[in-house]
Formats: C-alpha cells, sequence, structure tokens
C-alpha cells in the first residue's frame, strides 16, 4: 500500500530517479496503467485531486458576517446596557443586528451556491490510462500512479514524472515566473534541482506549450508544487480584483471610521454624556460607516447576471469572468466559424495536367488522421470532416477498400500539414502529404505555372484549398517530417466557407461597444483578407507568421497594433500576439475553438471558446458561447458592463452618502447637549437604507454607459466619496438648523427629524448617481428600483407617528417639517447634479486606469480547475489553517 508519505510523493524526489524506478515505487505498469480498485483505494488514502473546494458552506457564510470586531463590540455594549442602563434600547439594537446579519448571510449564501453551481457545470479533464484503456476522467479523481497523457494547450494536471515526451515543452511562468517554454526530457536530474529544473517532470498547473507526452503522476493535489502556493487561495469568494480593491479600501473606511468615532467617543465621555451611551452610539456609527454588505453585494449582483448571461447563451465559468468580460477592448477571434458560416463544404477538386480529379479526391481522402478502415469516423479536423461527410464523395468513398493506411503523421499546426503511408490495390506503397498549398507545393518538384494560377484565383475568391501530393515509398513504416520531400503535386481540394451574413452587423455592433477586433488565423493572407474585407475589415495590411517571426517583442507590439488581419500564424503566434497587447493594459479577448486556439486562450485576459469547440479549447476558455456569433458575444459584454455599472452604483451610493451621514452624526454629537441619533435608531436608518439597495441589480443602465469597457477604478470611488460625502453632510447641518432653531425641538423631535431626513436624502440620491445625465429624470430608473426607493422613505417618513414610535424613542414630526424636507430634499437633488456636472467634466480629463495585473490572478485561473463540491474531503495541507489570500492586505 502506498502511503502519502512514502519518497515518492514529492515531484522533486521522483526527479532524482529514473523513469522506470519511479514507476515502481508507485506500482504501476506503464503499459497498463493503475487498475479501477486500485484507483478507488488511492483515492481514499490521498484523497481527490484538489486544492480547493466550491462548496457553499453555511458556517463559513455566517462566520463572514459575524467576523468583525465592531459587531462584537456593538453586542457586547448592548448587553452591558441591557444589565445597566435602557433594557428596551438593547433589544431593539440586538434585533436590528440580527436582522441586518441574517440579511448579509442570504445574500452571500445565495451567491456561494451560484458560484457553487457554475463549478459544477464546468469539469476539467484529463487522459488517463487505467486498466489497459484510455479515457477521459475528472482531473480532480487522478491519483498518484496514474499514467496520463498531455497534449497540446492542455494545463498539466498534477505533478507528474515523464516516462515518453515528444518534443514537450512547457510554459512554467505560473510557477517560476519564466516567460520562455521549458523543453522537457525523461531523465533525471542530478543532485538538488530547484523547480525551475525538474526537466523530466511536468508540474501542475503550466501549459503544455508545444509537443506531447505520456507520464506518470506523482503527487496530487495540495501536494503538489502548484497545491502549495495556491492552496488556501478561496476560488469562490472575493475572486475578483474589485472585490480585493473594495476591501482594501473597506478597511480605508474602517480606519477612518476607528479614528473618527474613536474621538467621538472620547469627546462625548469628556463632555460628561454617559459612558454606555456614549460606547454604543460611536459603535453604531461604525458599523454604518463600514461597508459591511459591500462584498456580498458585489457577489449577489455578479451572481444574479450570471443567470442572465446564461439566458443570452453565454455561460461564465466564474463569476470574475461577468466583470473581466465588460473590460475588453480588443478581442482575437479566429476566423472559421466566427467570421464565415463555418459550415465547411467540399466544392470540387483541381487536379493537375495529367491526373484525374477522381484520384485527387482518393489521396485526400486517404490523408486523414482517421484510422484506417475507409468509412471510420472522422476526426475533429473540419477540413477532414467536409471532405469525409460530403455526399459529393461517396462515390469515390466506396471505392477505397483496396487501400490500407500504414502509417500516419498527425496534422500540426506549425507544419500545416499531414502525411500517411499507403499501400494501394496493386501493393505498391505511397507516401501522401496534404496540407496548406504554400508548405506542400515547397516540398514538390515541379510546379506548372497554371497550376499557381488557378491557385491563386482560389484564394482570391476567399476559398479554402489544401494541396494534395505523394511520392512512391519503399518502406511502409510511418511518414517523419524529413520524408516529406521531392513530392509531385496531384491536385488541389477546394472547400467553401463563405462569410457568415450576419457577422458585418455584429462586427459594427462590437465597433460601437468599443471594442477592437482582431483576426487571427491559420489559412492564407488572401483568404483571410478577403473574407475581412467582405465584412468591411480592413484586410489590405495582413500580417503572416513568417512576418511575426521576424519582429523582436519591442516591435511586434508597434506592427501590431496597426494591423487587424494575421494570417498563416501557429498556435504560439496566437498567444504572442495575446501576450502584446496585453501589454497595452485594457482587456484582451481571445475567441477560438481549435486546438490551435487553446494557448491564446490560455494568454488572454478573458479567453472565449464555443460549445461545438474542442476539449482543450473549451477547457481553457474563460467563457463558454452555446452559439458561435460574435452577436452573442456583444450580448454577453453588454450584460457585463450593465452588471457592473450597477453594482458600482452600490459602491458610490455606500461611500458618499452614507459615509457622509455618519461623520455629520459625529459631528453634531460634539455640540449637541445630547446624542443626534440614538444607537438604535442608526442602526434602523442603516438596516432600511440597505434593505432599499437591495434593487439596484435591477435597474436599468444609460446606453452610454455600456459603451465603455468597464474598469474599476478605487481612486474615481475615492474622489467621489471627497466630493458627495461632504455635500450630504451639509444638508444634515441645515437639518440641524431647522429642527433646533424653527421647531425648537427637544432630543425626540431632534432625533425624528434628522431620521428622517438622512434616510431621505440618502436613499433618494441613488435617482442621481445611478445615471451620468443630467438632469437625472431624463434617464429612467427601474420600476423595482423607484418603488424600493420611495418606500423606504416612506417608511421611514411614518414610523414617528406609528405607535412603535415611543419603543424606538421617536417623537410624531409636524406637517412643517415635512414642508422643509421637500425643500432640502429638492435642493440636495439639485446640488449633487451640479457637482455631478463637475466631477464628470474632470473625471473625463483623468487619464483611465488598466486592471492591475497580478500574477495571482493566473494563479487563481488555473487553481479553479482543480476544485471539487464535496466540503470535508480535502485531506492534509489543503485543510490548513494559511488565511485565504482573499481575506486580508497581506497576500504573498
Ligand atoms: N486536415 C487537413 N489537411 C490538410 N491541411 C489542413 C488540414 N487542416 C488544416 N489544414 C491546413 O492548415 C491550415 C491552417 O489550419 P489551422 O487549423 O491552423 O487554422 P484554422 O483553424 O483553419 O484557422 P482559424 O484559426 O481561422 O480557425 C489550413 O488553412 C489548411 O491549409
Ligand atoms: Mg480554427
Amino acid at each position: 500500500m502506498l502511503a502519502p508519505s512514502s519518497a515518492t510523493a514529492s515531484i522533486r524526489a521522483a526527479a532524482g530517479r529514473s523513469a522506470p524506478a519511479v514507476l515502481q515505487s508507485l506500482g504501476v505498469d506503464a503499459a497498463t496503467g493503475l487498475a479501477h480498485d486500485e484507483v478507488e483505494c488511492r483515492r481514499v488514502t490521498f484523497g481527490p485531486n484538489a486544492i480547493a473546494t466550491h462548496h457553499a458552506r453555511v458556517l463559513t457564510v455566517l462566520w463572514h458576517q459575524l467576523n468583525s470586531p465592531l459587531l462584537g463590540l456593538l453586542l457586547v455594549a448592548a448587553t452591558a446596557s441591557y444589565f445597566v442602563g435602557e433594557k428596551s434600547d438593547a433589544v431593539i439594537i440586538g434585533l436590528i443586528v440580527v436582522v441586518s446579519v441574517g440579511l448579509g448571510f442570504v445574500n452571500e449564501y445565495r451567491a456561494e451556491k451560484a458560484a457553487a453551481s457554475l463549478h459544477s457545470q464546468v469539469s476539467h479533464e484529463a487522459v488517463v490510462l487505467r486498466d489497459g484503456v484510455s479515457g477521459r476522467v475528472d482531473v480532480t479523481s487522478l491519483v498518484p500512479g496514474d499514467v496520463v497523457e498531455l497534449t497540446l494547450g492542455e494545463i498539466v494536471p498534477a505533478d507528474i514524472r515523464l516516462l515518453s515526451v515528444v518534443r514537450l515543452e512547457c510554459d512554467e511562468s505560473v510557477l517560476t515566473g519564466e516567460s520562455q517554454p521549458v523543453e522537457k526530457t525523461t531523465d533525471a536530474v542530478e543532485g538538488t534541482a530547484t523547480l525551475a529544473d525538474l526537466d523530466g517532470c511536468a508540474l501542475m498547473g503550466t501549459v503544455v506549450h508545444a509537443g506531447s507526452a505520456r507520464g506518470v503522476v506523482v503527487a496530487t493535489g495540495s501536494r503538489t508544487e502548484f497545491g502549495a502556493i495556491a492552496t488556501g487561495l478561496s476560488t469562490h469568494q472575493l475572486d475578483t480584483e474589485f472585490q480585493l480593491g473594495l476591501r482594501r479600501f473597506s478597511m480605508l473606511l474602517v480606519k477612518v471610521a476607528g479614528a473618527l468615532t474613536g474621538s467621538v467617543f472620547v469627546v462625548n465621555v469628556l463632555l460628561h454624556k454617559p459612558f454606555l451611551d456614549a460606547l454604543l452610539f460611536s459603535l453604531a456609527i461604525a458599523v454604518g460607516i463600514t461597508p459591511q454588505l459591500l462584498p456580498a453585494v458585489v457577489s449577489t449582483s455578479l451572481a444574479a447576471g450570471s443567470r442572465q448571461m446564461s439566458r443570452r447563451k453565454v455561460l461564465v465559468k466564474r463569476l470574475v469572468c461577468i466583470e473581466d468580460l465588460g473590460d475588453i477592448d480588443l478581442l482575437f477571434t479566429d476566423k472559421t466559424g466566427t467570421l464565415t458560416a463555418g459550415r465547411i463544404d467540399y466544392a470540387r477538386a483541381v487536379p493537375v495536367e495529367g491526373q484525374r480529379s477522381d484520384d485527387v479526391l482518393r489521396w485526400g481522402l486517404l490523408c486523414t488522421e482517421n484510422v484506417p478502415g475507409a468509412a471510420a469516423a472522422v476526426g475533429t479536423n473540419p477540413l477532414d470532416q467536409a471532405l469525409w461527410e460530403s455526399p459529393a464523395t461517396a462515390a469515390v468513398r466506396e471505392a477505397l477498400t483496396g487501400h490500407a493506411v500504414l502509417g500516419v503523421l498527425p496534422f500540426d499546426h506549425e507544419r500545416r500539414m499531414l502525411s500517411v503511408t499507403v499501400r494501394d490495390g496493386d501493393g505498391a506503397v505511397h507516401l501522401v502529404t496534404k496540407g496548406a498549398p504554400e508548405t506542400v507545393l515547397e516540398r514538390c518538384t515541379d510546379v506548372a505555372p497554371e497550376t499557381r494560377a488557378a491557385l491563386d484565383a482560389e484564394f482570391a475568391a476567399g476559398n479554402r484549398v489544401v494541396a494534395v501530393a505523394s511520392r512512391p515509398v519503399s518502406a511502409s513504416r510511418a511518414p517523419e517530417p524529413a520524408d516529406e520531400h521531392d513530392l509531385q503535386l496531384l491536385g488541389l481540394l477546394v472547400f467553401l466557407d463563405p462569410p457568415k451574413p450576419d457577422a458585418a452587423v455584429a462586427l459594427g455592433r462590437l465597433a460601437r461597444l468599443g471594442i477592437r477586433v482582431k483576426v487571427v488565423t491559420g489559412d492564407n493572407a488572401v483568404v483571410a483578407a478577403k473574407v475581412c474585407s467582405d465584412l468591411g475589415l480592413p484586410g489590405d495590411a495582413v500580417l503572416t507568421g513568417v512576418d511575426l517571426d521576424a519582429l523582436d517583442d519591442e516591435h511586434l507590439i508597434d506592427a501590431v497594433t496597426a494591423t487587424t488581419v494575421f494570417a498563416r500564424v501557429s498556435p504560439e503566434h496566437k498567444a504572442r500576439l495575446v501576450r502584446a497587447h496585453r501589454h497595452g493594459g485594457g482587456g484582451v479577448a481571445f475567441l477560438g475553438d481549435g486546438v490551435n486556439d487553446a494557448l491564446a486562450l490560455h494568454a488572454a485576459d478573458v479567453g472565449i471558446s464555443v460549445d461545438s469547440g474542442t476539449d482543450v479549447a473549451k477547457d481553457a476558455a474563460d467563457v463558454i458561447l452555446l452559439e458561435k456569433s460574435l452577436d452573442v458575444l456583444a450580448d454577453g459584454v453588454v450584460e457585463g458592463r450593465r452588471i457592473f455599472a450597477n453594482t458600482l452604483k452600490y459602491v458610490l451610493m455606500g461611500t458618499s452618502s452614507n459615509f457622509g451621514n455618519m461623520a455629520s452624526a459625529a459631528g453634531a454629537s460634539l455640540f449637541l447637549p445630547f446624542l443626534p441619533m440614538l444607537p438604535s435608531q442608526i442602526l434602523l436608518g442603516n438596516l432600511l437604507y440597505d434593505t432599499g439597495q437591495l434593487a439596484i441589480p435591477t435597474d436599468n443602465v444609460d446606453a452610454d454607459q455600456l459603451r465603455r469597457p468597464s474598469h474599476w477604478d478605487i481612486a474615481f470611488i475615492r474622489r467621489f466619496m471627497l466630493l458627495f460625502g461632504p455635500l450630504s453632510s451639509l444638508f444634515d447641518f441645515l437639518t440641524f438648523g431647522v429642527m433646533l432653531w424653527a421647531f425648537h425641538a427637544g432630543p425626540d423631535l431632534f432625533r425624528s427629524g434628522w431620521f428622517v431626513e438622512s434616510l431621505a436624502t440618502q436613499t433618494l440620491v441613488i435617482f442621481a448617481i445611478r445615471t451620468r445625465t443630467v438632469p437625472f429624470f431624463r434617464s429612467h430608473p427601474s420600476l423595482p428600483l423607484t418603488l424600493a426607493a420611495l418606500g423606504v422613505v416612506l417608511v421611514g417618513a411614518v414610523l414617528p407617528a406609528t405607535p412603535l414610535a415611543a419603543a424606538l424613542g421617536f417623537a410624531p414630526l409636524p406637517g412643517g417639517f415635512f414642508a422643509a424636507l421637500g425643500v432640502m430634499v429638492v435642493a440636495y437633488l439639485v446640488l449633487v447634479e451640479v457637482g455631478k456636472r463637475w466631477f464628470y467634466r474632470a473625471a473625463g480629463a483623468q487619464p483611465p486606469v488598466g486592471p492591475t495585473d497580478l500574477g495571482q490572478r493566473f494563479v487563481r485561473r488555473r487553481a479553479a480547475r482543480f476544485s471539487i463540491a464535496a466540503p470535508a474531503a480535502l485531506p492534509l495541507r489543503a485543510s490548513s489553517t494559511k488565511a485565504p489570500v482573499a481575506g486580508g492586505e497581506h497576500s504573498p
């Protein structure tokens, strides 16, 4: 029995030993893999191959709500006051706190649930050999000893000792920071090696950059190197960069609140006000200022957003992707299926002089990755699919029976060719090569000028063309790249893939959303240019993969910003283009569905794939479109920006008017002989206000706000707070004046007046803050929001006149107060409008801030794929007590 602590459990130890020795100590035969019952056994011992859980846990969420020193202090103080002072006041405080905590809990729990269900919709798979049969399994079910296959674009699913490699290169930047891919071998390393030197190993979380390999799993889950850095990262909470920023910002507010309320408390005590009252009052203010609900509210609106997205055929793998999707301003897309109909049709064969059409077609049909046996299921290659499924090729397909395919050199996106050795009916053996005409023609002995002319004509018409060539060979082994020479060209196979009728409209829509679109394709430059110009994209300056290779990174950036179409690019070129643009600051999205797109999908801020795409592409993507269409993508972007805009409303509300109110409460307590508001009243006002805010996700968003990528900008929020906070305080002090001098109010009346005024201004200002339009009523809020805001104000206004008033310490307000209130609310909103106009004009002049790219973001994204739903099953270090990185400012 293998114990988790055995020497093999560490990849570093395994790296120093030969592959056979590692296999032996793991008790596995590389030819058959583990037996299924052994896998079960090991799963019990080692646990799942996971480093995070996405299970929504009641207690954790509840603890989140209660885990606030302020709340604790408040409850302690309330309990103390229950025994020595006002019993009813203490009870009311207790009740309000319970309701607030409940509100936060329900919201956050629902968001967690939504996030968890997103996680369980997506699964990440690996190809593994068990009991002699290879198949796909969920990555979380891998155990040490499993024999796995690695292919291009895949994320390495565990720490693996390599057994055989074919030109394998891994991008290990997520672990080592090294941006150049590392070449891998099967050799053991000597002595003690650093992580970057483990040549004979592939490490969890890294990307297969080139080639393929087979290896044996040595360590899983949190015992991997990646697990060690990612353990404790909570992948479902506070996932977004904004939420992290918000946390930091909240901390700032808490500090301000601490200083403010601390001094209020001291001054109040020095002024000989009752100790406990002063303490409760200060704490209530502090609770009011702290935007406790904010993180919960952000996740809630994102969670609601993910449902709206899926109704628009956009699936996000994680909540954070919604925000990222709204933020993109540059989209790279492949051509096939996005710009073109994608239903590739075989049109005709163009034989060279002396050949027959049917022969070109016959060799073309044989030259595929399909296993011999004629009508065997076709692979995923779209050109081969089209060839094999076309009714026009049926007759030739029937006649293939006498041929035997002896070996295949698979298609790869760098060579853009594939070759087979075939024995024909007469027993003669041929090497047949099919591929991109440029590359195939280079390897042919002589090509007639007429053939080149025919090819150019097909390209100019925007048709996809592959060339078929052959030569007789003697050896009946599988072909190698070195064999592809001295070929005789047989002819061309022409396929039609016309531009999508609605793509031009969708491109226009993306342009209006402020998103630049660039096309990257493995197809020919002339074809790409033709399709693009048909759709209205500038296709006159096309850069090819060869051009890109000639540019170093410095020149690349200049050259690529000006270019819209990139043709004959390899998977690595696609990724390089994405990386070059990511330094520009804006969000870069990549849309693709092929194996050749996976590297770029990993490199992009937002990787987008389609439901019908290949597994590797879907695995690499953050967002999956149920339909490959730029229109669906545009819907997704709009939805993302809408959600973002609404979330921002909360933040602006909470940090400006709310903050202003609390500051005035603190200020007033200094010159009033009594507390300006009772602690329970402050908390009640806060609760009512929060409740009204819950309708914000339903709100309409101005078209103008959807036209820009949505960046989170904490500096913007801070400036907003500093302008609009004091503005709301101004009206609070006006109210104080009115209450004291016009109504000669005593404590109860004073508090009632201010309670109603602060709730009214604080709530109604949503109508101004929700839009940049001046005057605000030209933009229409949603009905639920309107009703909620007015409802809250109404409740606040009648409260002092109800039987509850006495218990809450309110007194009925005179009619004259409401007249004054009306005037003040109107004056306040007018001033806010003036401030808004000035603010947005000044803000327009500010340079936009790009997303601050944390390397952590990639770690989180990778970690999310090694996540399980079961709550208690994470053994060993996974359940370590390391604080969640997201929880504080001390991120590594
Ligand atoms: N099965 C095949 N047989 C022969 N040649 C092929 C085959 N598949 C692709 N090719 C050639 O390789 C070229 C590049 O293909 P690749 O898959 O890299 O790009 P693509 O996926 O077609 O383009 P896009 O990125 O727009 O989807 C094709 O244009 C074609 O010339
Ligand atoms: Mg493709």
